[in-house]
């Protein structure tokens, strides 16, 4: 069994949601990042020791959360021994436009893990764009890159769209199903 981590930030839990998707999906475990940009203790070393890392964030003003960078600007230490190359990487992000910059966000985890060396695995799930496509498919945003939910400025994280926490779920499984590849 390959060692996924899920690791991410939320400020108001719909990240959280999404993260919890991706990890069930995945057989991950979670590591969040706290309102102070910290991870939970032997965080850094269940990281270096996983064979994918997926990262997850809010987006917030078209990038991640500043306690998300606070944790990727802390990684600089593993990078520089370069102690996360070759691992898988993947991302997922949530905001409140359908849009909302969210490709930003997911090209910022990106160009993060392509710093230390990583191997990016893509959503790998068609889009539902028929015309007769429905808010509550999988992948209806399109998103190839990584894995998107939109959650409405007024509405909870109870709330968000299980088409949505669906794609979350087949995104972390995909990312395990390629880790238990690389390890053959
Ligand atoms: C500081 C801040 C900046 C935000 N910037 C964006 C944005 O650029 N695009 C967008 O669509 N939503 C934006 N949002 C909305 C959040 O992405 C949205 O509320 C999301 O569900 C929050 O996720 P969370 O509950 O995991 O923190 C922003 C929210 C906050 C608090």
């Amino acid at each position: 069994m390959p060692k996924v981590v899920v690791v991410y930030h939320s400020g108001y839990g719909h990240t959280q949601r999404m993260a919890q998707s991706v990890a069930e999906g995945a057989a991950a475990q979670v590591l969040a990042i706290d309102a102070d940009g910290n991870l939970p203790e032997g965080g850094w070393d269940t990281l270096n020791d996983a064979d994918a890392i997926i990262m997850g964030s809010p987006t917030y003003m078209g990038s991640v959360s500043w306690q998300f960078k606070k944790f990727a600007d802390a990684s600089s230490k593993p990078w520089y021994s370069q102690a996360w190359k070759d691992k898988l990487f993947a991302g997922f992000t949530n905001s409140a436009a359908t849009n909302g910059d969210k490709m930003s966000t997911l090209n910022y985890l990106f160009t993060l893990a392509m710093q230390h060396g990583g191997i990016w695995v893509s959503q790998g799930m068609l889009p539902s764009n028929s015309k007769g496509a429905q808010r509550n498919d999988a992948n209806y945003l399109g998103s190839y890159s990584g894995a998107m939910a939109q959650s409405p400025s007024d509405a909870g994280a109870g709330e968000m769209f299980p088409g949505d926490l669906e794609t979350a779920r087949n995104f972390g499984s995909r990312v395990a199903d390629v880790a238990s590849r690389f390890q053959r």
